[in-house]
């Protein structure tokens, strides 16, 4: 594990993602209570796997844009994120204006992706959202769930009120895909890749 000579900074960083990877769990498992379909939830969280990432935007020079991340949606089923002291993360909301996200000191910001999209049937919406750093450098810890097995929505969150909205969506091969010529041009990678 990165880095290979640092065995403390390893096994923090490992002790960090078991946690985060129980709140995870702990998240969609409320989730799946939720909407009643609980009866998943099992064979849901034998099929995730983790990626964590450690972000460092260094403040901008004076000449430069002050954009850290492009807006976009996270392709996975859940991400964990935390940061150091300085913000910087804005999610648009329905009407397309971005507003910043409040981080207390300590807080988790929790955000769907994608793929909870999916599985929801589009009632979990996965934001768009993007980082813009103006003054100081600033520090994110971001972990990823994403599901191995194809993600379906439960039978019982499909109605003629909630007609099924995604093919059985790959997680993986949709990473493949958005890095395709065809997923980049495309407005809705998810829609072209898996929209009924
Ligand atoms: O650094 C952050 O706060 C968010 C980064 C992000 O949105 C991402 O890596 O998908
Ligand atoms: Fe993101």
């Amino acid at each position: 594990m990165w880095p290979s000579k640092n065995n403390h900074f390893c096994e923090l960083l490992h002790c960090y993602a078991n946690q985060v990877a129980e709140l995870d769990k702990m998240v969609s498992k409320l989730v799946f209570e939720s909407y009643g379909v609980e009866k998943y939830h099992e064979s849901h969280v034998g099929s995730v796997t983790y990626f964590l990432r450690l972000a460092k935007y260094r403040a901008p020079e004076q000449n430069e844009t002050n954009l850290g991340v492009r807006p976009h949606t996270d392709k996975n089923f859940i991400t964990i994120l935390q940061q150091n002291e300085v913000d910087g993360l804005e999610v648009q909301l329905k009407n397309g204006s971005w507003i910043p996200v409040d981080f207390p000191p300590f807080s988790v910001v929790i955000m769907a992706g994608d793929a909870f999209s999916v599985w929801s049937n589009g009632r979990v919406h996965s934001p768009f959202h993007r980082v813009t750093v103006k003054g100081k450098g600033r520090y994110s810890i971001a972990q990823f769930a994403y599901c191995k097995k194809l993600v379906e929505a439960p039978t019982e969150l499909v109605d003629d009120e909630h007609p099924l909205l995604y093919k059985p969506f790959d997680n993986l091969g949709f990473l493949g895909f958005i890095s395709t010529d065809e997923g980049r041009k495309t407005q809705n990678p998810l829609k072209a890749y898996c929209g009924i």
